[in-house]
């Protein structure tokens, strides 16, 4: 079984993970500082644009409070590259068995392997990550499914992701194994093009407060 890693506890004190695909690296310093302003720490950068690897390495840089991980890392080559490029944790959409035998050398670097289904949780349990991305979170059926599941794997921490907006937060942080959520629904595109990054911010704050909100409340429960 993982131990309780500091990063993993990292993303725990504001359980959100913004998700962040970015085409043009002149956003990458202005997106996280308005992110940064806006209350929350933990960003993941999807491996999904040619950019992406210098956007970790430049946002490691810049931004040394900030918890930079790498998302979509689906092969062990690409693990190896967001490692190199400073990625303090990975996260990614699926997992093969090649690719967990590789993150599984690093137990230093939080990893969450992607899931669908109590399968491909328990394979992950065996390969040592007690922490999983159930993903595509809204379209499997949300916090109702994962409610389900947890009733009988109630020991693997859930990072939900996929479709999940501000008025989701309560239902899924009711769920005993949700331990965070993750997603892009308050960084617009539109208005990153258009350089309002007081407007990120203050969509970031709002989806900051409800995170923590949400928590607090299912904690008292
Ligand atoms: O990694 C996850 C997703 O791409 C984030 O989901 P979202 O963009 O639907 O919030
Ligand atoms: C979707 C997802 O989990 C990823 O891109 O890493």
């Amino acid at each position: 079984m993982v131990t309780k890693h500091l990063t993993y506890a990292q993303i725990e004190k504001v359980p959100l993970v913004a998700v962040i695909t970015l085409k043009n690296i002149a956003q990458a310093v202005p997106l996280a500082e308005a992110l940064k302003k806006g209350g929350l720490t933990n960003l993941e950068i999807t491996l999904r644009t040619p950019i992406a690897l210098d956007v970790i390495r430049l946002l490691r840089d810049e931004f040394p409070d900030l918890n930079i991980g790498a998302g979509t890392v689906t092969d062990p080559n690409l693990y190896r590259q967001a490692k190199a490029a400073g990625a303090q944790f990975m996260v990614s959409p699926g997992a093969t068995p090649e690719l967990l035998v590789e993150a599984a050398k690093y137990h230093e670097i939080p990893f969450y392997p992607g899931v669908c289904t109590p399968s491909e949780m328990l394979l992950a349990e065996s390969y040592g990550f007690d922490h999983v991305k159930f993903f595509p979170a809204e379209a499997l059926g949300g916090a109702k499914t994962l409610k389900a599941i947890a009733a009988a794997l109630p020991n693997i921490s859930i990072l939900a992701s996929g479709g999940i907006t501000e008025g989701d937060l309560a239902d899924y942080f009711n769920v005993s194994s949700v331990y965070a959520v993750s997603g892009s629904w308050f960084i617009a595109q539109d208005l990153m093009n258009a350089g309002r990054w007081d407007e990120v911010e203050i969509l970031t704050r709002s989806a900051v407060i409800a995170t923590k909100n949400a928590r607090s409340k299912a904690l008292k429960k």
